[in-house]
């Protein structure tokens, strides 16, 4: 099954736009059938830059919307290992803390790889690697409504921080690097991650994939 190269698919779009709800329920719902050894997520928060060299009340002010917070580089030398049939070792990102943990997470390749974050069209090696590149345009009022209810829940942040945020860095980086994205798409997303007919459709699609890696 592994002879044939892996086809990544890619998942852009703004922060709290649907990316992480749409790449996991296609994984949720294709891991039954496809197994562990099928297909895989890469998430490029992993990739967020390590910031152990700083105090926290520095890595609070770092502008976590531009491409330069990610360390593009690694992941595109992960993907092109995972495009090789090898194994890598992907760095678990701590929201809290702003920079990675200790840990790192072994990522198997597999003929199928769904790759989610803001900025991944940005970088010209990144989009060379992927095979379907999809956006999640997703009205921004509607990003800041989910993103205030997501961050307060899971990321620890307060209506304060994210509304600060918000006006400082994330909108004007959604509207200089995000926005423009959307013309490196194949497809285009509307109605947030619980889009089913899309879900359906790139479920069939790699189901399709799938059928070419086993004749
Ligand atoms: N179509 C939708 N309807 C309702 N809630 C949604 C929809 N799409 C996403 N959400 C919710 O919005 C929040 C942000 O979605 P998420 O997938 O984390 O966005 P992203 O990965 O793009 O930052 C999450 O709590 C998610 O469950
Ligand atoms: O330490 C950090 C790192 C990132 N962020 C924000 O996260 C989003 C990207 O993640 P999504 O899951 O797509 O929302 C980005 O807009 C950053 O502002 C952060 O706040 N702190």
């Amino acid at each position: 099954m592994h002879t044939i190269k892996p086809t990544i698919i890619a998942i852009t779009g703004a922060s709290a736009s649907g990316k992480t709800l749409f790449a996991q329920t296609i994984f949720d719902e294709l891991l039954a059938e496809l197994g562990a050894q099928g297909i895989t997520i890469i998430k490029e928060d992993a990739y967020y830059r390590a910031q152990d060299h700083l105090p926290l009340h520095e890595r609070e002010k770092t502008n976590y919307d531009h491409p330069n917070a990610f360390e593009h580089e690694l992941l595109s030398e992960h993907l092109t290992k995972l495009l090789n049939n090898q194994s890598v070792e992907m760095p678990v990102y701590c929201y809290q803390t702003h920079t990675r943990t200790k840990q790192t997470s072994l990522i198997q390749p597999t003929p199928i790889i769904l790759v989610e974050g803001i900025l991944l069209f940005t970088n010209p090696i990144l989009r060379n690697c992927f095979d379907i590149k999809v956006y999640m345009d997703t009205p921004l009022d509607i990003c800041l409504v989910r993103r205030i209810q997501r961050d307060t829940a899971e990321r620890g942040r307060s209506l304060e921080s994210i509304t600060a945020q918000y006006l400082e860095t994330v909108r004007p980086m959604y509207y200089q690097f995000i926005e423009p994205e959307k013309a490196w798409a194949d497809i285009v997303i509307t109605k947030g991650g619980k889009n089913r007919m899309a879900i359906e459709v790139l479920k069939a699609k790699i189901r399709q994939l799938i059928q070419q890696h086993i004749s």
